[in-house]
């Protein structure tokens, strides 16, 4: 997947500004950046949820900008959301839902249960089971997903994402809310899943320690601009990457009510958050601790821009 130049403004905030950058296939490819960077708008334009203002999306030979989700998706770009997004019934029927897509047989031969249709079923029946055992469902397959874990459920979505044999799959945060221990089985079956499917992946996620170790690049997004990208150890080491997440010689770090707190002082080195010392699952991005960005201005003080908002 190939983004070059995409650009989406809000009314007056600009929140994806001239971004690009390339998946190439196979690889795992993780989005970053502060709160409010643009990397949900980003996955929205990628997935055909909003539409850019300018830039070019390219899937192989596609175009996607112009297309609705539901092609993007048929052309084997599947995404999972933030929020878990689950209908009743079992592990079964929600990936089937997956499978829904590639079911040739109509809803009336279907209802009718007419043998053509009834093989077609039993096809993307064993084919959901191989992708629950992919992603370690397989003993619950059967199980209402009403009794499942949190992880297990964040498993679905992922194995249901699946269900539609993409080539490429986005996924929106997938260890949010998750323990240590589900986070590290989550980033091995994101592994497995790329591996065995030969897939690639597109994640957006806040837990460091889970994104040096899981991905090939990493792309940084702040204020709307891609800022810096490679492979891990370029990106933690890049001085844009430092001054967006602890605000250390920027133009930000002269608001003072724009910086975390950070009593290590300036070095980065020593800061426990920051993705160059981001060492196990439980590491998260300061984003998640800091306040809001675009607090306004608090009542009586000077009028000043509010930050993080950029004008179109
Ligand atoms: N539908 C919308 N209308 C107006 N502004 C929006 C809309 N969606 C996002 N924004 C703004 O665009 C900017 C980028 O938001 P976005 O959600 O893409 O950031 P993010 O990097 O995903 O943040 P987070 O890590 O908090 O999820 C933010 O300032 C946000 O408030």
């Amino acid at each position: 997947m190939r983004v070059e130049g995409v650009t989406v403004r809000f009314s007056g905030l600009l929140a994806l500004d001239d971004v690009g950058f390339t998946v190439e296939p196979g690889s795992i490819h993780a989005l970053i950046g502060p709160n409010g960077a643009g990397k949900s708008t980003c996955f929205n334009v990628l997935s055909g949820v909003c539409r850019p203002q300018h830039g070019s999306v390219r899937f192989g030979d596609a175009e996607l900008t112009r297309l609705r989700p539901h092609r993007i998706a048929a052309l084997g770009v599947a995404r999972t959301f933030q929020n878990i997004v689950m209908t009743a019934g079992t592990v079964a029927d929600n990936l089937m839902l997956g499978r829904h897509a590639l079911t040739r047989a109509g809803f009336t031969a279907t209802a009718l249960r007419l043998p053509r249709a009834v093989r077609e079923q039993r096809v993307h029946l064993e084919r959901a089971r191989e992708i629950a055992e992919l992603v370690g469902l397989g003993l619950l397959f059967h199980t209402p997903v009403d009794l499942l874990s949190y992880g297990d459920r964040k498993r679905v979505e992922m194995a249901r994402a699946l269900c539609l044999e993409p080539r490429l799959l986005l996924l929106d945060e997938p260890v949010a809310g998750m323990n240590g221990t589900e986070r590290a089985r989550t980033a091995e079956t994101v592994r497995a899943v790329r591996d065995e499917l030969g897939l690639s992946v597109l994640l957006v996620e806040h837990d460091m320690g889970l994104v040096m170790r899981l991905a090939d690049t990493v792309t940084v997004l702040d204020f709307g601009r891609r800022i810096a990208g490679g492979t891990p150890d370029e990106v933690r080491q890049d001085p844009a990457v430092l001054r967006a997440y602890l605000g250390t010689g920027s133009e930000q770090a002269a608001h003072p009510d724009d910086r975390e707190p950070d009593p290590a002082g300036p070095d980065p080195g020593r800061h426990p958050h920051h993705p160059d010392t981001a060492s196990g699952p439980e590491s998260q991005d300061p984003a998640r601790q800091r306040p809001d960005r675009r607090d306004p201005a608090p009542p009586g003080s000077a009028p000043q821009q509010q930050k993080g908002v950029r004008s179109a």
